[in-house]
C-alpha cells in the first residue's frame, strides 16, 4: 500500500475535508493508495501539549512533531491544508472552548510567575503563531497558477476595482532606524556556536541566547528597530492620515512574526490612542490589558476596572477625533486594531490594491487609506504596485501575465525563523553576537524597548533554492528575477551566493536577473501588463507576500495556486493553495449552511501528490489517478463548478460532487489501466444518472443555521452530518 498523509487543520479547510476526504480516499483505495490523517489543528496541537492533565480518551499524540520527523524521510508524501497561526486572542479562545468541552487545559498565562505558569507558557509558545509551517517546510517553495486556472481567470475575470490617478492611497514606512536600515550580516567561515548577549551601560552582561549553533557558509544577520523612532514615525502617520482625510490602517504579520509583530502592533495601538494611554496606560497595564493583543481584548476587559466606562469613553473620543480607522467589519464595529491576526499583510495589502486602493471605513464605505508598514525592508513592493496602478489603471485579469514564485524557505530561513532570537530590549546598552572564539561578529547600540533580532539562513537551502529557480525557469521557459537588494546587508550576501551557485547549472539561454524588490515589482508588472510571465525568486518573506499579491490580482484569490515544497530529503509536501483558513467562510456556514471555500488548491495538491507517489514508489495506478484528476479538474474549471458565493448555487460540497463525477468519468474512460476503468465505470454511471437528485439534496440544506458543535474543535459527527448531506452521493462513494 502506498501512503499519503492528509492533514486535519482548522476553519474552512477542515470543513471542506469532511466532505472531500471520503471521496478522495475512496477513489485512491482502488489504486492501492491509502490516506492517513494527522490532526495539526490549533486545538489538536494544544491538546497534545498537556497529556498528563487529560484522560486517556482526550489525549492526542504530537502529530506535528511526528510530521516534522517525517519531512526528513525520503518517503514523505504530505498534503498540508492551511491552518490557523494563532495570535494570543485566538489561542485564548481555543483554550476556553477546550475547557468548556471538559479538557483540563490551563489558562494562558499573560505574565507567567510561578514555575507551573512558566511551564504552561513554554508549552503554549510551541503552539502560538505560525507553528506548523516552519516545522513541515523542510524544503523550498514552488508556487504557481496552473495553466488551466490562468485560462479560467482570463475567460471568467474576477471583479477588479478601478484605480484613479489621484488616489490618495499610499504606504507609510520608516526607512531609517528600522530592521532594514540597521541590518548587519556575516557568513560564518566554519561550523561554530554563537552567543547573543546584552551589555548594559555599566558593563553588566546578560546572556540572551546561550547557544546558537551555525554551520559553515551560513548567513547570520542581526538588526533592530528603534522604539523611539517607531513611535515618532507612528505619531506622524496618524497625523498624516488625519490631514489627508484618508483611513489609517496598519499591516503586519503578527502570526508568522509571532514575537516582533505583536510588539509592533502594540506600538501602533498606543500611537493611535496616544492620549488614552497617556492618561490610563498604567490602569490598563495593572489590569493585564495589553495593547499587543489589540483593542478587542482591552474593550472586553474594561468591565473589571472601576473606571472602565470612563476609559471606554476616552477610547471612543480618540476614535472620533483621530483619522478614520480602517475596519475589518464595520457592521460589528471591528477595527483594524481589534485583533492582531485580523489584518495580515500578505493578504490585506493585495485585497486593498485589488479593490482600487480602498479599505472599508467606519461607515461601511470604501475609502483611500494610508497603509502603515513600519519596517521598510519590503514595504516598497506595495508602493511600487500602487504607483503602477495609479499610472496605468487597474490590472486586467483577462490579459495579464503571471508571476510565479520560487521561495527560499527551508530550515526556517531568514526572518520567519527569527522568533527564538528576537528580544524586546530591557535596558540601553549593546547587543552583540559573539563566536566560540570570543570574537564579536555583530553588534548594535540599543535603547530600552528596541526590538532586536537575529536571523539564520543556511547554505544548503540557498544552494537548493538557486537550483530550484534554474529548474523552474527552464521548465516554464520563463525569465526569472532574484528579488535582492545589493544595498541591504543580508541581500548582498545572498547575491554573492547566487553568483557563486548559478554556474553550477546549465543556464544557457535563460533570462536570469537580480533586481532590488521595488524595481523587480515594477519590472514584473510592466511585463504582466504585456501578458508576459516573470518568475519571482525571493527570500522567505517576499515568498509569502508575492504568492498572495500576484495571485490575488491575477485570479482573485491565492486559493487556486499550485503550491509544492520539494523536501530537501527527497519527499514531497503539497500545500493546498497559498492562502489562509478563511475564518469568514466558517461564519457563513454556521449562519446559513453555505460554504464558499473553493477546494481547487486541494485538487491540484492531490494530483501532484499522486504523481510524486507514482514516481517514488513505482505505483503506476497512482499516475493514472494523477492524470485523470488533472483532466477532471480541467473539466471542472471549464464547466465552472467552483462554489458560488450566494445561496441557491452549489457550494463547496456541490463542487466536490462535480469533481467526483468528472474524475470517475475520466477513470472509466481511460485506457491505460483496464482494472481502474472497470472499477470506476459503475460509479461514473451512478453519479451521472443521479446528478439532479444529488444537487437537489445538497441545495436543500442551505438557508438555515448549521450546527458543527464548536469553532476550534468542531464535533466530528456533527460536522460530517453537515458536510455530507446528500445520502445519494454518500452511498455511491461509500460503495467504492
Ligand atoms: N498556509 C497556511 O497555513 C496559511 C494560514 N493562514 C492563516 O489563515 C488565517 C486567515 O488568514 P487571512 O490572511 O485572513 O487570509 P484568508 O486567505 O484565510 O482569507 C482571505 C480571503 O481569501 C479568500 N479565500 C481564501 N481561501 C479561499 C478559498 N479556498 N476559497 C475561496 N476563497 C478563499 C476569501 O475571500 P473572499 O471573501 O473574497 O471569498 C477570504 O475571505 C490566519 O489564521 C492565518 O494565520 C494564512 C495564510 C496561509
Ligand atoms: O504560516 C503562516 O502563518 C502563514 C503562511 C503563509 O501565509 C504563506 O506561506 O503564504
Ligand atoms: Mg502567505
Amino acid at each position: 500500500m502506498s501512503k499519503i498523509i492528509y492533514t486535519h487543520t482548522d476553519e474552512a479547510p477542515l470543513l471542506a475535508t469532511h466532505s472531500l476526504l471520503p471521496i478522495i480516499a475512496g477513489f485512491a483505495s482502488k489504486a492501492g493508495v491509502e490516506f492517513e490523517t494527522r490532526d495539526i489543528s490549533l486545538a489538536g496541537r494544544i491538546i497534545a501539549q498537556f497529556p498528563e492533565r487529560l484522560t486517556e480518551d482526550q489525549r492526542l499524540g504530537d502529530a506535528l512533531a511526528e510530521l516534522g520527523d517525517l519531512a526528513d524521510d525520503p518517503a514523505a508524501n504530505i498534503i498540508k491544508l492551511p491552518n490557523i497561526s494563532a495570535s494570543t486572542p485566538q489561542l485564548k479562545a481555543a483554550i476556553a472552548e477546550l475547557q468548556a468541552l471538559g479538557y483540563d487545559i490551563p489558562d494562558y498565562p499573560d505574565d507567567p510567575q510561578t514555575d507551573e505558569e512558566k511551564d504552561a507558557a513554554a508549552r503554549f509558545d510551541k503552539v502560538k503563531g505560525s507553528a506548523v509551517n516552519p516545522v513541515l517546510r523542510q524544503g523550498n517553495s514552488d508556487r504557481r497558477a496552473p495553466g488551466a486556472v490562468k485560462a479560467y481567470a482570463k475567460a471568467h475575470p474576477h471583479r477588479m476595482g478601478a484605480w484613479s490617478a489621484d488616489s490618495k492611497t499610499s504606504v507609510a514606512t520608516m526607512g531609517h532606524d528600522d530592521f532594514r536600515s540597521n541590518e548587519q550580516s556575516f557568513v560564518s567561515p566554519a561550523d561554530d556556536t554563537l552567543r547573543i548577549e546584552h551589555v548594559a551601560a555599566d558593563g553588566a552582561v546578560t546572556v540572551l541566547k546561550e547557544k546558537l549553533p551555525v554551520l559553515e557558509g551560513e548567513v547570520i544577520d542581526a538588526t533592530f528597530m528603534s522604539a523611539k523612532a517607531l513611535d515618532a514615525f507612528l505619531a506622524d502617520a496618524v497625523a498624516q492620515a488625519k490631514e489627508q482625510g484618508v483611513l489609517f490602517s496598519a499591516h503586519l504579520k503578527a502570526t508568522m512574526m509571532k514575537v516582533s509583530d505583536p510588539i509592533l502592533f502594540g506600538h501602533v495601538v498606543r500611537a493611535f490612542f496616544a492620549p488614552v494611554f497617556e492618561q490610563y496606560g498604567a490602569d490598563l497595564e495593572a489590569a493585564g490589558l495589553s495593547a499587543n493583543n489589540g483593542l478587542g481584548g482591552i474593550f472586553a476587559g474594561l468591565d473589571q476596572l472601576d473606571n472602565g466606562a470612563e476609559i471606554r469613553a476616552a477610547f471612543d473620543r480618540a476614535l472620533a477625533e483621530g483619522p478614520e480607522l480602517a475596519m475589518v467589519n464595520s457592521d460589528k464595529g471591528i477595527t483594524n486594531l481589534h485583533v492582531p491576526s485580523d489584518v495580515i499583510v500578505d493578504a490585506s495589502m493585495p485585497a486593498m490594491i485589488r479593490i482600487g486602493g480602498h479599505m472599508w471605513g467606519p461607515d461601511g464605505s470604501e475609502k483611500d487609506t494610508l497603509a502603515v508598514i513600519p519596517d521598510s525592508s519590503y514595504a516598497g513592493i506595495y508602493q511600487a504596485t500602487i504607483d503602477d496602478c495609479k499610472a496605468n489603471g487597474a490590472l486586467d485579469p483577462t490579459t495579464i501575465g503571471s508571476v510565479p514564485n520560487v521561495g527560499l524557505m527551508a530550515q526556517k530561513a531568514e526572518e520567519y525563523g527569527s522568533h527564538d532570537k528576537t528580544f524586546e530590549i530591557a535596558a540601553a546598552g549593546t547587543v552583540r553576537v559573539v563566536n566560540a572564539a570570543g570574537d564579536v561578529v555583530l553588534s548594535h547600540e540599543v535603547e530600552q524597548g528596541d526590538i532586536w533580532r537575529a536571523c539564520q539562513t543556511k547554505d544548503a537551502p540557498i544552494r537548493d533554492w538557486v537550483k530550484l529557480a534554474v529548474t523552474r525557469a527552464r521548465l516554464s521557459n520563463t525569465p526569472a528575477v532574484f528579488w535582492l537588494d545589493e544595498t541591504r546587508a543580508h541581500d548582498a550576501q545572498l547575491i554573492a551566493k547566487v553568483n557563486a551557485y548559478l554556474p553550477e547549472h546549465d543556464t544557457d539561454g535563460l533570462d536570469l536577473r537580480i533586481l532590488a524588490p521595488a524595481a523587480a515589482t515594477t519590472f514584473s508588472l510592466e511585463r504582466m501588463r504585456q501578458g508576459l510571465d516573470t518568475i519571482s525568486v525571493t527570500g522567505n518573506v517576499l515568498r509569502d507576500y508575492n504568492t498572495d499579491l500576484f495571485p490575488i490580482l491575477e485570479l482573485g484569490t491565492s486559493a487556486k495556486m499550485l503550491s509544492i515544497v520539494p523536501l530537501m530529503a527527497g519527499g514531497g509536501l503539497f500545500e493546498t493553495g497559498a492562502g489562509g483558513s478563511a475564518p469568514k467562510h466558517v461564519q457563513q456556514l454556521v449562519e446559513e449552511d453555505y460554504l464558499r471555500w473553493d477546494s481547487l488548491g486541494e485538487f491540484f495538491a492531490l494530483a501532484a501528490s499522486f504523481e510524486h507517489l507514482a514516481q517514488t514508489t513505482g505505483n503506476a495506478q497512482a499516475q493514472v489517478l494523477a492524470d485523470t484528476l488533472d483532466a477532471a479538474t480541467a473539466t471542472f474549471l471549464e464547466q465552472d463548478r467552483s462554489p458560488g458565493r450566494k445561496l441557491g448555487t452549489i457550494d463547496n460540497r456541490g463542487s466536490h460532487f462535480y469533481l467526483a463525477l468528472y474524475w470517475a468519468q475520466e477513470l472509466a474512460q481511460q485506457t491505460s489501466d483496464a482494472d481502474l476503468a472497470a472499477a470506476f465505470a459503475p460509479l461514473a454511471e451512478t453519479l451521472a444518472a443521479n446528478e439532479q437528485k444529488i444537487v437537489e439534496e445538497l441545495l436543500a440544506v442551505q438557508g438555515k443555521p448549521a450546527d458543527i458543535g464548536g469553532y476550534y474543535r468542531p464535533d466530528p459527527a456533527k460536522t460530517d452530518a453537515v458536510m455530507r448531506p446528500s445520502q445519494t452521493l454518500n452511498s455511491a462513494i461509500d460503495a467504492l
